[in-house]
Parts: structure tokens; C-alpha cells; sequence
């Protein structure tokens, strides 16, 4: 099976969280990706009722072993050649993310060119919603394996274990992850205190540094679980053979603002006001055509 190049190969072995009800994770990830023509092959790392902002939310967290199994026949059956990117999100358990490390090994030995995209999705406004000893793990094992990260404001501080609170520390930031390995770097939002806005960044090794400003959807507390997700996912597919680094930022937040406009428009007093968090899932299944033909309206800045 060798010989495949990733340019002939869009298979995506995408590790992150399934919810019954809802989308985050690989229930908000599969879908778009293969809208873009990817095979999706999803591997859980938990199996929950639901995600954060519910009332409870129950269900079992996947441990190392069984991920291991579950690789091991994906192995035995020489499957590995067969993956041309690595997708990992939300994960619950800290010896589970550092099993997430030894696969990334052996589907490289299977597919050298296979790229590996890392969400590490740990909280989100200064809140942890997984266990902390995942973030020495991230830090010191697993980010620098990655070739393109897609953090939040409070990841890459909980990262670099530095304050993120204006541009000058979002660059410097992105070189703290550049020195790592990682040739690109989104940050998928951050608050600097304009308000109304939420600006992206995107970094890249060498090469363009970029930002979006995002007129923020919705009423001032209302917010969008799983679009992080979302963020990744079309990211990674729109990256697959381009070199237009800042057209891939652009689809990527087009697509978005499209699911959370749709989304947005469902509320009742369009999200001002109280909202259930069933109220606020992505309408993604409904955003088809806007994940398929995104429409550019919100264009990169060039920073550099
Ligand atoms: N209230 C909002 N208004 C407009 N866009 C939003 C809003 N919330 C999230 N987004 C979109 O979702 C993307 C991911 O942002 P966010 O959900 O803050 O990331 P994370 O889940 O990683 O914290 C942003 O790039 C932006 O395009
Ligand atoms: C189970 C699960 N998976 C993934 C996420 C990540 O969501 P987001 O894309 O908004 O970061 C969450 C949010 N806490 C979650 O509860």
C-alpha cells in the first residue's frame, strides 16, 4: 500500500468526543468534512448524553487501553497507509492523549507526509473543562508533534503559561509555538477588549501572519458550543493541497458565520435574552451549502 501520496488521499482519523444529542466533537466535525470529500474515520474518546452548558451531562471516558486496542486493528489490518491526517479535539483523560502521541508515531512510519492537526481543546474563558493533568501532556508531548494547532485565547495561555491580552503578546505567543516545530498556528478567537469583536490569527513559520476580525453574533452572553470544533475540521480540509494560506483562514471563518448566523436566527429574540443550550446548537446540518460554497465576506488582514 505504500506509495499513496497525501495529494491522492483524504481520509481523516479524527479523534475527539461523540454526544448523542448535539454538536461538538466528531458530531460536529464529520459531517463538513465529508461535505469537502474527506472519508472521516471516527475514533471516540468519550461517548456523553451531551456536551457543557447542559444541566448534567453523563456518559463513559475512554481509557488508553482501549484506544490501543481499537488501534491495533486499524494496524493488523494495514490500514494506516491509508490516513492522510490526523484530527484530534476534546479528550478526558490524560494517559488516553498520551497514547494519542504513540499512534501519531506509527501513522507517520505508515504515511510520512500525513499531517496532523491538534485542537487542544482544554476550556474556554478562563474555565478548565478537562482534567489539568492533561495541559503538561499537551505542552510537553503533544504540540510539538503537531503541524497546525487551532487553540483558543485561554489555551495558548494556559500553553505558554503566559498572559495573552494584546497583539504584541498574540505574536509572541505564535513564535513560543513556531520554536516548538509547529509551522502553523490559528488561533480560532480571542477578546482584546474591543467590543463587539473577536479577532482570529493565524501564523505561519516563515511566512504570512494574519487576522480576521469577527463581528461578534448574537446577544452578550450568548454562547456557541462545538464552533471550535467546526473551526478545526474546516480548517483541515480546506488546508489539504492549498497554498493560499489566507483564502483556507477565510472559508474556514465564512462557513461559521454562516452555521452561527442560521443558528443565531432559530433564537427566539435572536439570542438576546435567556437561551437553553438545546436552543443553541450549530444548525449545521442545515448550513450544507454554506459549508460546501463558502462565501467570503470578512477578508485577512497581512500583518507581515
Ligand atoms: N458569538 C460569535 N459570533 C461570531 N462568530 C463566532 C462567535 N462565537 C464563535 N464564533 C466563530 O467560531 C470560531 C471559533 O471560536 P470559539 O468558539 O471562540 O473557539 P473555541 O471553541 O475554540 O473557544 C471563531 O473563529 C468564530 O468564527
Ligand atoms: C464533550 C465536548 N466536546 C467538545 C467540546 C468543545 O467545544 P468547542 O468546540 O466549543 O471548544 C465541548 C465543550 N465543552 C464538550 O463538552
Amino acid at each position: 500500500m505504500a506509495g499513496a501520496t497525501n495529494a491522492d488521499i483524504k481520509r481523516v482519523l479524527s479523534i475527539q468526543s461523540h454526544v448523542v444529542h448535539g454538536y461538538v466533537g466528531n458530531k460536529v466535525a464529520t459531517y463538513p468534512l465529508q461535505l469537502l470529500g474527506f472519508d472521516v474515520d471516527p475514533l471516540n474518546s468519550v461517548q456523553f448524553s451531551n456536551h457543557t452548558g447542559y444541566k448534567t451531562f453523563k456518559g463513559p471516558v475512554s481509557n488508553e487501553k482501549e484506544l490501543a486496542t481499537i488501534f491495533e486493528g486499524l494496524e493488523e489490518n494495514e490500514l494506516l497507509p491509508l490516513y492522510s491526517h490526523l484530527l484530534t479535539g476534546y479528550i478526558g483523560n490524560p494517559l488516553f492523549l498520551r497514547q494519542v502521541g504513540h499512534i501519531l508515531k506509527k501513522l507517520r512510519q505508515a504515511n510520512p507526509g500525513l499531517v496532523y492537526v491538534c485542537d487542544p481543546v482544554m476550556g474556554d474563558n478562563g474555565q478548565l473543562y478537562v482534567p489539568k493533568e492533561l495541559l503538561p501532556v499537551y505542552r510537553d508531548e503533544i504540540i510539538p508533534l503537531a503541524d497546525i494547532i487551532t487553540p483558543n485565547q485561554f489555551e495558548v495561555e494556559l500553553l505558554t503559561e503566559k498572559e495573552v491580552r494584546s497583539e504584541a503578546a498574540v505574536w509572541e505567543a505564535m513564535e513560543w509555538f513556531h520554536q516548538r516545530g509547529i509551522k502553523t498556528v490559528v488561533i480560532s478567537s480571542s477578546d482584546l477588549g474591543q467590543p463587539g469583536v473577536l479577532r482570529a490569527f493565524l501564523s505561519q513559520q516563515n511566512g504570512p501572519r494574519l487576522a480576521i476580525d469577527i463581528p461578534k453574533q448574537g446577544g452578550k452572553d450568548l454562547v456557541f458550543t462545538g464552533t471550535g470544533d467546526l473551526f478545526a475540521s474546516l480548517f483541515l480540509a480546506h488546508s489539504h493541497g492549498s497554498k493560499d494560506i489566507a483564502n483556507v483562514f477565510e472559508k474556514t471563518i465564512a462557513s461559521l458565520q454562516a452555521v452561527i448566523k442560521r443558528t443565531v436566527a432559530s433564537l427566539p429574540n435572536g439570542g438576546n435574552g435567556p437561551v437553553k443550550a438545546a436552543e443553541r446548537e450549530l444548525k449545521l446540518v442545515q448550513s450544507k451549502t454554506e459549508i460546501e460554497q463558502p462565501q467570503v465576506l470578512l477578508k485577512a488582514q497581512r500583518l507581515n
